[in-house]
């Protein structure tokens, strides 16, 4: 039997709130209790101790042994157990932060040239708690956004008022960075509202019906603008140098170098892991990608809403991988979202069949939501450009000319011609070429 996805209590099923959409209602823990304090005050040293990315240019000697000596006590951190948090998801979600920060720290302080072994004080845990959440053992956005939020000073509940709670550098850029994917969720409440209202619409189906969609497509357009505002907002305090060089550097995946060969990036290893059977919930393919924002359920619920068609025929989209990424309960929001018996573009399809004012009237307006979802991408795409191909050529330029030896000739030749500027481009074209197609004409 058709059950709507509609109303307030489906949507606590898939963990997502009427006032706060994908982010929880109240505001992640801060700290973990005292069981787990030695994994929070190696996360204060780490940015107490300002560590460096290894592959910083122009790092110094004491930089690289000040790294040392913290991964050398995260080594010989006990390994501690996660029984007394396995059935509390607050205490779980703070710990997968907290541990992929300890992780990503670790690992791109360790040398270019030295293997990636993860210890067990965090490999082991890790994995544990990625496992009971059902999310990969990798930084993920919900770990620097969804659950890594507080109202500033115990103010109102108002989105201005957001603060970080936990961050790699201490900068302003970084917090801006995040914050402003934290302030597109909490304006994207009222999309997820409006989809609800539209579904309802669609159920009913009487008379009335398509003057009320039209004027819901119609404000959802203008949602969906607001959330573009709130894209290009980011160019208010998150420097586009500063990003790419302080803060992006840590959240890197263990295939983020797309400039070098897959066979030649450092694998991840996770010491101890093979002990523990069970606990491998890796991917098959053995992917871990760093945190985008591409991992916003908010954007895919709006393709998915509207009908933009990612999928390919002989293979998984970047869209689709990026929901392995999501926390599970949002993963099957999206998923029931899409097993929906009456879309939305289908039924506006079928009413076009028949030309009358209301039924164009509705068209045009579903157009329009579809044009601002094309839109976002637009300025998406002006950002992708000003924060990481742009920043990412200066920095190839750079390397080419450092003179010190800790740069090979085949890493500076495959940086200047491959910074993933070309790729990106047209993968970020792929998607706003999927979203165009989506027009009704
Ligand atoms: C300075 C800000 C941003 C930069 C530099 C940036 C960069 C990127 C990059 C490089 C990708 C390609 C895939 C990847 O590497 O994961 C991507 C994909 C994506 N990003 Fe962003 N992004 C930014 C902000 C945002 C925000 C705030 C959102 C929305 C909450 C967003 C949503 C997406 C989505 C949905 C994709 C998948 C492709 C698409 O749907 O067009 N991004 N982004």
């Amino acid at each position: 039997m058709y059950t709507t996805t509609t109303n307030i209590l489906e949507f606590q099923i898939f963990d997502v709130n009427s006032r706060t959409g994908f982010m929880p209602f109240q505001p992640p823990i801060s700290r973990l209790p005292t069981h787990w304090e030695l994994w929070e005050s190696l996360l204060d040293d780490a940015r107490r101790e300002q560590l460096q990315p290894a592959d910083k240019l122009g790092i110094t000697a004491e930089e690289m042994a000040r790294s040392e000596r913290w991964r050398s006590r995260v080594s010989q951190t006990p390994l501690l157990s996660i029984n007394d948090m396995a059935t509390s998801t607050v205490l779980l979600r703070r710990a997968h932060l907290v541990l992929t920060f300890l992780m990503h720290f670790y690992i791109h302080t360790i040398p270019p040239d030295s293997p990636v072994l993860i210890p067990r004080p965090i490999s082991i845990p890790i994995l544990q708690v990625a496992k009971v959440l059902d999310l990969p053992p990798v930084i993920t956005f919900s770990d620097t956004v969804l659950y890594n939020w507080r109202w500033a000073n115990n103010a109102n509940e108002s989105d201005s008022s957001l603060e970080s709670q936990t961050l790699f550098t201490g900068l302003q850029d970084e917090e801006v960075f995040y914050l402003c994917s934290a302030r597109i969720e909490l304006r994207g409440v009222d999309a997820l509202n409006i989809m609800c209202s539209v579904m309802d619409e669609i159920f009913c189906g009487d008379e009335i019906t398509l003057g009320r969609l039209t004027t819901y497509l119609l404000e959802l357009s203008t949602v969906i603008d607001a959330l573009k505002s709130l894209l290009l907002d980011v160019r208010k305090g998150c420097d586009p140098e500063v990003y790419y060089n302080a803060v992006r550097p840590w959240f890197r995946g263990e295939d983020s170098d797309s400039y070098v060969p897959s066979e030649e990036r450092r694998k991840w290893v996770f010491e101890g892991a093979e002990e523990y059977p069970d606990l491998n919930m890796l991917p098959p393919d053995r992917e871990l990608s760093g945190a985008s924002a591409g991992q916003s359920s908010l954007i895919h619920a709006l393709d998915v809403f509207l009908g933009v068609d990612h999928d390919r025929p002989n293979s998984i989209s970047y869209m689709k991988r990026m929901q392995r990424y999501m926390p599970h309960p949002h993963r099957c929001f999206l998923s029931h979202l899409g097993k929906n018996p009456r879309p939305l573009r289908d039924f506006v399809m079928t009413a076009c069949s028949e030309d009358t004012p209301a039924n164009s009237a509705m068209k045009e307006a579903y157009n329009k939501a579809v044009s601002s979802l094309k839109e976002f991408r637009d300025s998406h795409m002006v950002i992708a450009g000003l924060y990481i191909i742009g920043p990412a050529r200066r920095a190839a330029e750079a390397l080419v000319h450092d003179t010190s030896v800790s740069s090979s000739a085949s890493l500076k030749d495959r940086a200047i011609t491959g910074t993933g500027g070309t790729d990106l481009l047209s993968f970020l074209k792929g998607v706003k070429k999927q979203t165009v197609l989506t027009l009704i004409t």
